[in-house]
């Protein structure tokens, strides 16, 4: 390993491609290019790139910053910061972590049974906070719809910021039916959506049970997102669908999420580790550890 490089982890969140990149007691940061790079490596193809940098205030365990495939940065990774816990909580045994994630102030825990909560914020369904480029006052359904016009194939969404944009499309039929990878780029970068949006298609399969299929912005279908099974709950509980403690079964696995009261959005599930190397945070040149 050269001295510039830093080690990262190839981890997955129930499916969700994820580099944990430490860059803690580091003068630099990674760059959009070596995000790029890793991206564009078969091996090291990720969703999201969590850039685990020494915090800023000391109360922290760490400040991260998140980058999408197309070397875009997101403000909230669901999957990828259990798998930042999974990783500080192999090396240190704590089960409890704060970080500050794009602005945001972060906390999460370990249960007894292995399974991880992250504590997602609050939900922002004000139409300049998700943001929207037009005023809408009730972001459970908006006049939004792809398909013939008089029979769409996806229409009315319920949108709100979990941190990140997202607008939850409601379907009846099996969420593998519908060509997410055709209306996903079209839906993303919509004009509606300033920011661009994470697309999600979400069916209702039980009592207070969803089965979702997301577009991620900036990286496409991914096998699960954390942030997009909470839009999902979220605004199946608000539009009546669902409790507040709903099952989200994705493509890759399930998370239970919880809306709480006190208005906190808190994703439960797991994190798995692939493999370890080291690599170049302005390149993303990179090897395997032995
Ligand atoms: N996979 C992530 C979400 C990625 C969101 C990102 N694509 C964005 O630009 O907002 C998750 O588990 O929450």
């Amino acid at each position: 390993m050269s001295e510039t490089h830093a080690p990262f982890f190839k981890m997955n969140g129930i499916g969700n491609k994820i580099i944990v990149a430490d860059m803690r007691g580091r003068a630099d940061r990674v760059t959009p290019e070596a995000a790029i790079a890793l991206a564009g490596d078969e091996a090291t193809h990720f969703d999201q790139l969590m850039a685990v940098y020494s915090p800023l205030n000391p109360n922290r365990d760490a400040d991260i910053e998140i980058f999408n495939a197309d070397g875009s940065t997101a403000g909230a990774c669901g999957n990828g910061t259990r798998c930042v816990v999974s990783w500080l909580a192999g090396e240190t045994g704590a089960t409890g972590f704060k970080f500050k994630i794009s602005g945001a102030i972060i906390d999460a825990q370990i249960g007894e049974d292995g399974m991880i909560s992250v504590n997602m914020g609050v939900p922002r369904f004000e139409w300049d906070q998700i943001p929207l480029a037009e005023e809408f006052y009730d972001t459970r359904n908006i006049e939004l719809q792809i398909g013939p016009i008089d029979n769409p194939i996806l229409h009315t969404p319920s949108v709100m910021s979990i941190g990140n944009p997202h607008a939850v499309f409601w379907v009846k039929e099996d969420v593998n039916s519908y060509a997410l990878d055709r209306f996903g780029p079209l839906l993303e970068n919509h004009p509606i959506f300033p920011d661009r949006a994470n697309i999600t298609l979400a069916q209702v399969t039980g009592e207070n049970e969803l089965t979702i299929r997301t577009w991620e912005r900036g990286t496409g279908l991914t096998l699960a997102c954390g942030s997009g099974a909470c839009a999902a709950a979220v605004n199946a509980a608000r539009t009546g669908r669902t409790g507040r403690v709903v099952k989200v079964r994705n493509p890759g696995g399930d998370l239970i999420i919880e809306w709480r009261e006190d208005n906190f959005v808190i994703m439960t599930g797991g994190a798995k580790h692939e493999f370890s190397g080291t690599f170049n945070p302005a390149t993303g040149a990179w090897e395997q550890a032995a």
